[in-house]
């Protein structure tokens, strides 16, 4: 019996729009799967040689990219982060969609020239997006790591920006903070590790059946 090819999806807000993607690709987990009591992490589809198994959203690309799932979901905002060359992101899934962005207090921003910075301290759970973003602009970046309410950071005195998710820009907003700079827009991909792309004969279809099921899902 060949080991089942185990596909990694996160299990926050990407989840629930996932979903219907994974079944129109075919793949349709066990009950279990959607119970919000169930303690298990890794499950059955109806699929024979396919589990699923619900991880972290950071952590969907450090399982695929070591080969401990073969595929995966993931914003894109976790491939730029982490840049692991074993990934391989064949599809855009159109779903998750939001952008990273720098932030910072309304009334910094009244007066604040992002063309004048040359030295910014910023809090966000990016640390390698932010240098880049800013390295590329000949700007010296300070990050202070956190792995969430990086909104607070401002009105505390931790970093007086920073580099975070904005989709409706509802979370900025009531935190009292306003976009001042645009990094990328972010979408959630499919993701292949790239042995297992040449070694599992299973995982080409796989990716078409994800390919047909975005195309029929814009349709
Ligand atoms: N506001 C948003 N709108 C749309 N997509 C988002 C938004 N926030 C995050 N995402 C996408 O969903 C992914 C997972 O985000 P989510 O907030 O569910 O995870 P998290 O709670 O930060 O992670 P963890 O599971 O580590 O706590 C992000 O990597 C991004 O691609
Ligand atoms: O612009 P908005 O529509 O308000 O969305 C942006 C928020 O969404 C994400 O957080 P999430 O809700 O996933 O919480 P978390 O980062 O604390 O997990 C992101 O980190 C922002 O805080």
């Amino acid at each position: 019996m060949p080991a089942p090819l185990v596909i990694a999806v996160p299990k926050g807000r990407i989840l629930a729009e996932a979903l219907p993607l994974l079944a129109r690709a075919g793949v349709h987990p066990e009950a279990a799967f959607g119970d919000p009591d169930s303690r298990a992490l890794r499950f059955a589809t109806d699929v024979p040689h396919i589990e699923l198994i619900r991880v972290r959203a950071f952590d969907v690309a450090t399982f695929v990219a070591h080969g401990a799932a073969q595929l995966g979901i993931v914003g894109s905002d976790v491939l730029a982060e982490f840049d692991y060359s074993e990934l391989y992101a064949p599809v855009d899934l159109g779903i998750g969609h939001c952008r990273i962005s720098v932030a910072e207090p309304v009334e910094m921003a009244a007066s604040d020239d992002p063309r004048g910075w040359s030295h910014v301290r910023v809090a966000t759970k990016y640390p390698h997006i932010t240098a880049a973003h800013f390295a590329a602009r000949g700007v010296q970046a300070e990050c202070v790591k956190l792995n969430g309410a990086m909104e607070l950071a401002p009105t505390l005195g931790l970093a007086p920006r920073i580099v975070d998710l904005v989709s409706s820009g509802r979370t900025l907003k009531e935190n009292g903070l306003v976009e001042v700079e645009v990094i990328a827009e972010v979408t959630s991909r499919l993701i292949v590790n790239r042995a297992a792309m040449k070694t599992r004969a299973e995982v080409v279809p796989l990716v078409e059946a994800f390919r047909r099921a975005v195309a029929e899902a814009a349709a």
